[in-house]
């Protein structure tokens, strides 16, 4: 008899620290780890390689018929491959980031890959998963044991993105991230915690206490 694995639900703003959080928790516990906006970013980069409209809904639409994608779901290094090619590095493309909202809003995309990632998570081969996007603890997994909405100021989460990018002004980087937000926040809310979800702030957190407290919020967990 197999037991299904256990749905660790994270969701939050860009620049959270959803994804390298998760990342250490899942490697922490051995469980895997599914970084769901890299299928959104994966698809918003087949659009360009298309050069369809990404603002048209139903050329977003008819894309989905041709999207061949695979993404690892080990913590430490996951590739993410649409038609045989290898995207990992192109998805983080600031060309990328500037459509992906637009794919994201597009509601036959969300079925598709909400549909994706739930059978990705019940195939790990590991006691657990830790997902990460924007809708996970509400639409991928409601029913997740653990449900966390991951947060920190506005100013911090620029800071620390723009810290990873030594060739963007942090100006230029903070003002994507915000327009970035607030479009998706149109889709799905990712800025209040629904009912029964854990919001752990990270503002004044370190990111060693900020794994802690993930940790923390999973062993509380009857
Ligand atoms: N609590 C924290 N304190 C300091 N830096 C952090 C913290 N959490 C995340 N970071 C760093 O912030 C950056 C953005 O985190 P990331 O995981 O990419 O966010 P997200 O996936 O939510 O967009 C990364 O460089 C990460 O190492
Ligand atoms: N569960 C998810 C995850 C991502 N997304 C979309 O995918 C984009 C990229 O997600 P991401 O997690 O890579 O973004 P970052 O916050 O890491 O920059 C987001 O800006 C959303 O438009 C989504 O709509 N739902």
């Amino acid at each position: 008899m197999s037991t299904l694995p256990v749905i660790v639900a994270v969701d939050g703003p860009a620049g959270s620290g959803k994804s390298s959080v998760s990342k250490a928790v899942a490697r922490r516990l051995g469980y895997g780890f599914l970084d769901t906006g890299a299928a959104y970013r994966a698809l918003a980069w087949l659009a360009l390689e298309r050069e369809i409209d990404t603002d048209d809904p139903d050329a977003v639409t008819s894309l989905l018929d041709e999207f061949d994608y695979s993404i690892g779901t080990d913590p430490d290094g996951y590739a993410v491959v649409v038609a045989g090619n290898d995207v990992t590095d192109a998805i983080r493309e600031p060309r990328v980031a500037s459509v992906v909202s637009a794919i994201a809003r597009v509601p036959e995309v969300r079925s598709h890959l909400v549909a994706l990632f739930r059978t990705v998570a019940a195939d790990v081969d590991s006691p657990g998963i830790v997902v990460e996007g924007r809708d996970i603890t509400t639409v991928v997994a409601p029913d997740a044991p653990v449900r966390i909405l991951l947060t920190a100021d506005e100013a911090v989460r620029m800071a620390r993105r723009s810290a990873e990018l030594s060739d963007h002004a942090a100006e230029t980087v903070g003002a994507h991230l915000a327009a970035r937000d607030r479009a998706d926040a149109r889709v799905v809310d990712f800025l209040n915690a629904a009912d029964g979800v854990t919001t752990l702030d990270s503002t004044h957190l370190n990111f060693d206490e900020t794994v802690d407290a993930v940790i923390a919020v999973i062993e509380e967990t009857p």
